[in-house]
């Protein structure tokens, strides 16, 4: 059965963060596991190509995903729901850039009764190359 619910508990009820997301899309039917619920490995993808274009911002060029720091599921994501990435660079260093991703579902957003839900954070380092994928020194702001 496919879920159509991204939590049923009220007190995981939040806002979105009062700013632009990096990224927004919609899951579909293709992204889900067996259990109907939002396979963990999509959200994964697009939580790196959300730190992937802060990231890119940052080092003006190209970038590859050197780590991922942490990853933490906190609910599920229901088919339907938008889910909006935002993306802050938290930590800096010569080459590298590391990114907090922070995942929210909005379940039903048309609708009056739509409800948001915090439902992934992680952390991502991120190494700034040449076009040869050498990693290259971060430019100034
Ligand atoms: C969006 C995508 O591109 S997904 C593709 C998947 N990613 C890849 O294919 C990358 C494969 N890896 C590589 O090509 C290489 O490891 C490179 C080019 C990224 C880095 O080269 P290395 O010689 O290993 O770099 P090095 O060990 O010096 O580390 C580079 C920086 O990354 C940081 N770093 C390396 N490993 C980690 C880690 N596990 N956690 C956090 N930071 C790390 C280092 O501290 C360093 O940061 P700094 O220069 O700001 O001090």
């Amino acid at each position: 059965m496919l879920s159509t619910q991204s939590s049923h508990d009220p007190q995981a009820f939040t806002t979105l963060p009062d700013r632009q997301p990096v990224l927004r899309v919609i899951p579909m039917p293709s992204d889900l596991n067996a259990h109907g619920d939002v396979f963990g490995g999509w959200v994964m993808s697009q939580v790196d190509l959300a730190g992937a274009i802060v990231a890119q911002q940052r080092a003006k060029g190209r970038v590859a995903t050197v780590a991922v720091n942490s990853f933490q599921f906190k609910h599920p994501i229901a088919i339907g729901d938008v889910i909006s990435f935002y993306g802050e660079i938290i930590k800096t260093g010569k080459t590298s850039i590391t990114i907090d991703v922070q995942v929210y579902s909005t379940h039903q957003p048309q609708l009056a009764e739509a409800h948001t839900v915090k439902v992934t954070e992680a952390i991502l380092t991120y190494v700034a190359l040449h076009q040869d994928g050498s990693k290259r020194e971060l430019p100034e702001h």
